[in-house]
């Protein structure tokens, strides 16, 4: 699997500390920025090349970080094929993808600490779409909103 992480400037250190903590984990990870301190930066540019990775299929899983997670998990639900979600606790980062497929989790970082970041990643990275019907039908209609306002 995949896996990209993306962070403005309000998220920029955390997404250092996952990052390197992922690789010591043996994880194949993809920088996507920022890639500097800039307390100017902006989270809709920050999030497009790993929002667009994600719609291309290029990577399966992202880990986004902004200040509160509200700004990159709105424009990153943009991009068609994107599901992104913020999360602060560890049941619906394993649910979201269980009955959702959710593929960008969105953290804050300057809400909650280092530690439970660490934990939301992995609860994430470890848990798969479960194919039941009715998750397959809500998938469906998820993915038929899209396709009706993207025309
Ligand atoms: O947290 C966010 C809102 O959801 C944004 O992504 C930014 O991180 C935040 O707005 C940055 O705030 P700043 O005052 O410009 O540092």
């Amino acid at each position: 699997m995949e896996i990209g992480i993306a962070a403005d400037h309000a998220g920029f250190e955390q997404k250092q500390e996952i990052l390197e903590w992922l690789k010591d984990n043996g994880y194949s990870v993809k920088d996507f920025g920022a890639f500097n301190f800039d307390a100017a930066d902006d989270y809709p540019d920050i999030i497009k090349p790993l929002a667009v990775a994600i719609s291309k299929g290029e990577i399966q899983r992202g880990i986004a970080i902004c200040g509160s997670g509200v700004g990159v998990s709105v424009a990153a639900n943009k991009v068609p094929g994107v599901r992104a979600a913020l999360v602060t606790e560890p049941y619906s980062a394993h649910q979201g993808v269980e009955h959702d497929d959710m593929n960008l989790l969105c953290l804050g970082g300057r809400v909650i600490g280092l530690a439970l970041m660490r934990e939301l990643v992995a609860t994430f990275l470890a848990a798969s779409y479960q194919p039941l019907e009715r998750f397959q039908r809500r998938l469906g209609k998820v993915i038929a909103l899209e396709k009706e306002f993207n025309k």
